[in-house]
């Protein structure tokens, strides 16, 4: 029986293998994390994150060829394939703080492959990485190897939270990148069977490492290119009397270009398109491609200027000032159908509004009380380490009041406010 083994079980790695074991009953998956509440809540009835049909499949499969395991060493040392969806941050200190990937997480992940593995492994890169992290993970691995062999495997996630097991179900496609040797042509096969049990042949797409890591963070910064175009669409028209919806759906209609995420918004949220075009910019950086870097800069500070607006045009038709106000939040999690908090555009709105001193009424059904006070009062980036690495939870953030009911939260306001 094939053994994999992932290591990371947050957003990526917990629906990506519980789908694997649903599609895979030959195949034993153990996820693995050094966070033991997490664990514990994957092999509990309250799962540590909220995706629609996500239950059902645990369900399924659990304690028959899917295991949640806070035993990592273990694991990963009877695995044949061990994937690594460990969080991948943007750097907060040194060199490249505030745009470079943290590779932390990866890092000691690696080590501990190298140390424990006693048979040859495939090592699949989950996590979303910069370009040419698989040459120094393979540093890691084989020094010291003891005459284990190692196959690195990029294998990057396109999965949106919200609709992680539709995407994962029916992928648009699935990308493997190897090593062009016979060794590394073998490990893609062996990594192309697992996903020959259900997702068609021609959706299967393999190629050099290299191109399947930037063709990740490439994905990403298309996307939210596409977010702040409408997005700084949105801003002309107001400015002229034409309405958004009426000119996204106009211009989506031409099938060069597409109606999907078109919608304009009060911003793009979600963890990983700022952090990776970041990650992006920094690569070019690297390059001495200057004016690449600045052109994808832009499409994050027109979703910082989108954000801006937002607060501004509130306070602006509030006589200016929102002070002493109160303001209903429906909705904290960065989109619909989600408990994730990470970078979602409240966070800003309700800060911006906060420092005008607005009295906040949130509501969001998906989230604690706990996350929205961490929140609001974490800096920049920390949200994105392992939970336990994370700040506590400070006494109080003033003037906020997070309610359970999104009638109480309307009850004596001046406005509302629909966050995504
Ligand atoms: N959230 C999303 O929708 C998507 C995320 N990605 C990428 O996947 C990666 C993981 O993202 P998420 O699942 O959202 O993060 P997450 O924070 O939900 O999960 C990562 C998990 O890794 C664990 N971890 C960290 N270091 C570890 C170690 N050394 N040993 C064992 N466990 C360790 C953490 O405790 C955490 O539970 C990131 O690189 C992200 O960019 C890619 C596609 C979609
Ligand atoms: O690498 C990742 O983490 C993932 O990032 C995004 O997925 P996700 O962030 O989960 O969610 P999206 O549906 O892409 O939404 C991101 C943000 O964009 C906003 N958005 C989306 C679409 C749109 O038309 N307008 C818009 O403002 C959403 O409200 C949300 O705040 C990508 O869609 C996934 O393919 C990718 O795997």
């Amino acid at each position: 029986m094939v053994k994999i083994c992932c290591i990371g079980a947050g957003y990526v790695g917990g629906p990506t293998m519980a789908v694997i074991a649903l599609k895979c009953p030959k195949i034993e998956v153990t996820v693995v994390d050094i966070s033991v509440p997490r664990i514990t809540a994957w092999n509990s009835d309250q799962l540590p994150i909220y995706e629609p049909g996500l239950d059902e499949v645990v369900k399924q499969c659990r304690g028959k060829n899917l295991f949640f395991s806070t035993d990592v060493e273990k694991h990963v040392s009877e695995a044949d394939i061990i994937f690594v969806s460990v969080n991948t941050p943007t750097k907060t200190q040194g060199l490249g703080a505030g745009k470079a990937a943290d590779l932390t997480y990866w890092e000691s992940a690696a080590r501990m492959i190298a140390d424990v593995s006693k048979s040859d492994k495939i090592v699949v890169e989950k996590s979303t990485v910069p370009v040419k992290t698989a040459e120094a993970i393979e540093k890691i691995l084989t020094h010291n190897s003891k005459e284990i062999k190692y196959q690195i495997l990029s294998n990057p996630e396109f999965l949106a939270e919200g609709t992680a097991i539709q995407d994962l179900f029916n992928p648009d496609r699935v990308l493997i990148g190897g090593r062009e040797t016979p060794d590394g042509q073998k490990a893609i096969k062996a990594l192309k069977d697992v996903y020959a049990h259900w997702v068609p042949e021609d959706r299967i797409i393999t190629t050099n490492l290299w191109s399947a890591e930037l063709s990740k963070l490439a994905a990403n910064a298309f996307l939210a290119q596409r977010i702040s175009s409408v997005n700084a669409m949105s801003a002309l028209c107001e400015a002229t009397g034409a309405d958004v919806t009426q000119v996204s759906h106009a211009v989506g209609k031409d099938s060069r270009i597409g109606s999907r995420f078109l919608n304009a918004s009060v911003g793009f949220g979600g963890s990983c398109f700022q952090k990776d075009i970041l990650n992006l910019i920094y690569i070019c950086e690297c390059n001495g491609l200057t004016e690449v870097a600045n052109y994808w800069k832009q499409v994050i500070k027109v979703n910082d200027y989108q954000k801006n607006r937002f607060v501004n045009r509130i306070v602006s038709s509030m006589f200016n000032t929102v002070s002493g106000k109160k303001i209903a939040v429906l909705g904290f999690a960065f989109k619909k159908d989600t408990g994730d908090t990470r970078e979602t555009a409240a966070i800003d709105v309700c800060k911006g509004l906060l420092g005008d001193k607005a009295r906040l009424s949130i509501y969001d059904p998906q989230v604690t009380e706990d996350q929205i006070r961490r929140d609001l009062s974490m800096n920049k980036f920390d949200w994105d380490h392992p939970i336990h690495l994370q700040p506590a939870s400070p006494s109080a953030v003033k003037r906020v009041n997070v309610v359970w009911d999104a009638y109480q939260a309307t009850k004596g306001c001046s406005w509302g406010l629909h966050s995504y």
